[in-house]
């Protein structure tokens, strides 16, 4: 409950909320119970029973209706003279514009990805709003506050980009099961249920295979005459027994290595033909294909068990056997989604079926799910205290209380009973090419890349900008917007398809192009210098932008050190998948002090007391000291910190 001296601001507050998820939803209330009476809410989806385990504001009964309607339905019962505003609606709608989020004091982000947070940040930059961000991963969570000018925005710090693993690894010398994931779902199941059209590595072993008997273009394809179980017993065979053969006929490989087994169906099932228990035409009467599951026609129940070979074997041609009777139509369209049962059951089949081919320890559904997913399970009570501290530092914001303003992170095993960190923010970095408008410089073959290249890999996928209008000088190249003539449009689209050096106004080395966002009201210069060669694996997409992934530590204090690019999340470490949503902790700053009075211990000691701390270990090995009261349950904000190492405070 808010104080007496803090009412007042509360009330005669504006503030808008993004995302009404997980975080969302306890954020809500206890903006709602603080006394915040006019509460604007975005979010574009709408309820899942999924969600429905920690979003408390959402009852089985809202399945299928908005997230930001129902929970404004539901905090009016407790509240309900307050004002809430809810829009089903994405973020990045041109409605919600920089005028848009002028009318409010502060912006709340409750969101799970980065693409949205990275357009908050900059209409919240171009709006001159302050935005309170916040991030969960299971145990972990961090609130961070972001001020123009006095503090760093969201993209100071470069982001953790996902991790990946060498091709070679993933196709031919898998050593963890993670690396067997991510061959199922992005090799074998793209290659069986996605787009035919898209490049895929499992070619090049169909090709070694059109050295013997095969046709590689037909080995993936379903025969004339040939029924399922044959088809499925087929891809089998190649994928899990001759594809690794071949592998194992190249000696070299496995000097170092153990050597994987070749697995045939024959020596799986001697028996014959796998027979399903019949169940599989009784859920899609009364269910919608999304439903069909290989667990429930095998009779298998418990997504925890960890199933045989037999078993994995069994899912896997069952699910196959599924994807063609029942999901006809998503061939071919398919992507790995964790909500789709049936590509998690074919997945961790696949997955497990090469894990026992190479030696790998086999992983119930659940755990492959959970790494194929990305998935760090979400814990509620952490939403509830970001939630808590999203408040917290929103009332500090509103109150003008900037030098109290502290990013807060949520620990995994309270050290000596402390669960929250709260650290001073940073100032701005002055190399940041968002809010300090630094400009980037882009490698790339001016000769044989196009615009449409540069528009599609940089400018909406690096830069994220939504509405992009790119010059060279005076000269418009690219525009996009409702109020273009045919004369334009026809004239930017054929531009996207030369090449940078033959556009009207030739792009080469030494040119600097300037590329704006019309929504976010955002704008950066690129400087670009051409290069002839660029490494397929290391730099895929051909150009290479840098400039603001530079640290920026220089700029603040000596003992500061930024630990640009680790993710703390335990989750984004140990799996490989590129994930789209990043609820995954970002970057926690090195050397960082603890701010709070009280009885002192150096941080190093805490770190070592507390060795499951991911968070933690970020800190150690720094000069700085903590200082913290051993008596606290929770580390609360003190005013009084003034023996901690001081990094520039904000101004
Ligand atoms: N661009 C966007 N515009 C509006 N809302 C968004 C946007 N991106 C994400 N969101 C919302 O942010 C919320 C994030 O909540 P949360 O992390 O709990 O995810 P979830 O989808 O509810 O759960 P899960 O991903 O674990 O199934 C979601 O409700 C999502 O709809
Ligand atoms: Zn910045």
């Amino acid at each position: 409950m808010a104080s007496e001296q803090q009412l007042p601001s509360i009330k005669s507050s504006k503030v808008l909320m993004v995302g009404a998820g997980g975080i969302g939803c306890e954020l809500l209330k206890t903006l709602a119970l603080s006394g915040f009476q006019d509460i604007h809410i975005i979010d574009m989806d709408t309820i899942e029973v999924s969600n429905l385990n920690r979003q408390f504001l959402f009852r089985k009964s809202h399945v299928g209706q908005s997230k930001a309607k129902v929970a404004r339905d539901a905090v009016l019962r407790f509240r309900p003279q307050i004002n809430i505003t809810p829009y089903h609606a994405n973020v990045k709608d041109p409605d919600f514009d920089v005028d848009f989020f002028k009318q409010f004091n502060v912006v709340l982000n409750g969101l799970d990805n980065l693409d949205a947070r990275r357009h908050v940040n900059r209409l919240c930059l171009a709006a001159d709003v302050p935005l309170v961000e916040s991030g969960t991963t299971g145990f972990l969570g961090q609130v961070t506050v972001h001020i123009k000018g006095k503090t760093e925005c969201y993209e100071c710090q470069p982001k953790p980009t996902p991790k990946s693993y060498p091709v070679c690894t993933i196709t031919s010398t898998p050593s963890k099961f993670v690396h067997c994931i991510v061959w199922a779902k992005e090799l074998l199941f793209a290659k069986l249920f996605g787009d035919k059209n898209q490049d895929n590595d499992l070619n090049v072993r169909s090709n070694d295979a059109a050295s013997s008997s095969e046709n590689a273009e037909d080995v993936f394809e379903q025969r004339e005459g040939e029924d399922p179980e044959q088809y499925g017993r087929r891809i089998y065979d190649h994928v899990f027994g001759y594809n690794i053969e071949v592998a194992l006929s190249n000696e070299e490989t496995w000097k170092n290595r153990n050597r994987p087994r070749p697995i045939y169906s024959k020596d799986v099932f001697p028996n014959g033909l796998v027979q399903s228990n019949g169940n599989a035409d009784k859920v899609t009467v009364t269910e919608d294909p999304s439903s069909v599951s290989a667990m429930t026609s095998l009779g298998l129940k418990n997504p925890q068990d960890i199933w045989s070979l037999s078993e994995n074997s069994k899912i896997l041609l069952e699910a196959l056997k599924l994807f063609l009777g029942k999901r006809e139509k998503d061939i071919g369209n398919l992507i790995f989604d964790k909500d789709d049962q049936l590509a998690v059951e074919f997945v961790t089949a696949a997955a497990n079926i090469r894990a026992s081919s190479f030696g790998i320890p086999l992983h119930s559904l659940f755990e492959a799910k959970g790494i194929a997913g990305n998935i760090v399970h979400a814990v509620a009570t952490t939403n509830a205290i970001i939630a808590g501290l999203i408040v917290i530092e929103a009332i500090k914001v509103l109150q003008s209380n900037l030098n109290n303003c502290r990013m807060t992170y949520c620990l995994e095993h309270p050290s000596r009973k402390m669960l929250l960190m709260p650290v001073e923010p940073f100032e701005p970095n002055k190399s940041c090419y968002v809010c300090s408008e630094t400009p980037l410089s882009l490698e790339v073959n001016t000769n044989s890349s196009k615009l449409r290249d540069f528009v599609e890999k940089i400018v909406k996928s690096k830069l994220g900008m939504c509405l992009p209008l790119i010059m060279h000088g005076s000269a418009l190249l690219y525009e996009v917007g409702d109020d273009l003539d045919k004369a334009m449009v026809a004239n930017y689209t054929a531009n996207l398809d030369k090449v940078l050096a033959e556009l009207p106004s030739p792009v080469t080395s030494g040119t600097v192009l300037t590329v704006e966002d019309l929504q976010q009201e955002f704008t950066c210069s690129i400087n670009i210098k051409h290069r002839d060669e660029f490494d397929d694996e290391k730099e895929p997409d051909g150009m290479v932008l840098s400039g603001w992934t530079q640290a920026p530590s220089k700029e603040k204090d000596d003992n500061v050190a930024v630990s640009n690019g680790v993710s703390t999340s335990s989750a984004s470490q140990s799996t490989a998948v590129e994930a789209e949503d990043d609820d995954d902790i970002e970057i926690i700053p090195t050397g960082v002090a603890f701010v709070s009075a009280g009885a002192k211990r150096k941080l190093s000691e805490i770190c070592n007391s507390n060795s499951h701390s991911s968070v933690g270990e970020g800190y150690c090995g720094e000069k700085n000291t903590a200082v913290m009261d051993e008596e606290d349950v929770v580390v609360m904000l003190t005013e009084s910190n003034s023996d901690v190492s001081k990094k520039k405070r904000l101004q």
